[in-house]
């Protein structure tokens, strides 16, 4: 695929909307070459004053489309599927699902064709192309997986991985963001308590944040060795640190992340 594709999103919610922003932004695509369907057309305004192309009709969509992205919530899915199964093309079509908690065969099964199905999982911060996507094509070819890859490598880091690990991926990557959001917002506040204004704090925590991600990514290696060139001993650092964890701060962390991922696994089983 290239930036001749042509990609339908069905269900431009939230993540749906980011993604096209974000394959805009990178160039990956022109506007003129996504297509966002919702039932509610208005909310896609804002989308279509950008140059992309809005519908509520996910069978013309389909139709028109090389890629189709499922961007629907998980319960959602099964009208859409039932919408476009008559029109799906296993010679024309690749379908991309990003919905959590629903299987590639599922979705292959529902639709009752031999099309490939790869599961995508990305992140808001997809936006602003600097996602951690993780695709899984157990059941697809080296070919399709590697164009899926590069489609969302334009957006960020791209890392395939085998299917049944999407669960664990959506936790850590996609609900990710909500986690370490949280935690940003936890450092402002207690910035603020300390002296500074809400503004401040927050860009102070922020930053802080990227360059802690930052080491990691640009020098590699473990969190601790980083962590022990911050601790002086008898310092603030390491009595700050082990008053977190005397409070439970990486048991939170790693509670809150297994729960996201046990619940990503089976979010139409379970209602709690
Ligand atoms: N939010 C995130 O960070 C991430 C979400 N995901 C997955 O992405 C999917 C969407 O999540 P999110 O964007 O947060 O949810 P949203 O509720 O924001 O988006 C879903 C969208 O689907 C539209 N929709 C519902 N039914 C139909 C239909 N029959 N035809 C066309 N459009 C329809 C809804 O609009 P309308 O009611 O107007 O039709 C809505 O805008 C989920 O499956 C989630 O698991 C994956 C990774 C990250
Ligand atoms: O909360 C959710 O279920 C979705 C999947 C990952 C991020 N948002």
């Amino acid at each position: 695929m290239s930036n001749k594709s042509s990609i339908a999103i069905l269900g431009t919610g939230n993540m749906g909307a980011y993604i096209a922003l974000g394959l805009s932004k990178s160039g990956m695509c022109d506007p003129a070459s996504i297509t966002l369907t919702r039932r509610n057309l208005d909310a896609l305004a804002e989308y279509k004053s950008q140059g992309f192309n809005i519908s509520n009709d996910n069978v013309a969509a389909a139709k028109e489309a090389n890629i189709i992205i499922l961007g629907v919530l998980p319960q959602q899915l099964n009208e859409v599927l039932d919408q476009i199964a008559p029109v799906v093309d296993e010679s024309k079509h690749l379908i991309v699902s990003i919905i959590s908690g629903v299987s590639s065969v599922d979705i292959q099964k529902k639709l009752n064709k031999n099309i490939e199905v790869i599961r995508v999982m990305p992140n808001t911060a997809i936006a602003i192309n600097q996602s951690m996507t993780c695709i899984a094509g157990d059941h697809a070819s080296k070919e399709n997986i590697e164009l899926v890859k590069n489609i969302f490598s334009t957006v960020g880091v791209a890392m395939v991985i085998k299917e049944d690990l999407m669960p664990a991926a959506t936790a850590l990557c996609s609900s990710g963001i909500a986690f370490f959001l949280r935690t940003i917002r936890a450092a402002t506040e207690a910035g603020v308590q300390m002296g500074f204004h809400s503004h401040e704090a927050l860009e102070m925590a922020s930053q802080t944040v990227k360059g802690a991600a930052d080491l990691l990514i640009q020098l590699g290696g473990h969190p601790e060795v980083q962590i022990d060139r911050v601790t002086s001993p008898k310092g603030c650092t390491i009595a700050g640190l082990n008053e977190m964890e005397h409070n439970g701060f990486s048991s939170a962390l790693i509670k809150g992340i297994t729960l996201a991922g046990q619940k990503a696994g089976n979010l139409l089983s379970q209602d709690k």
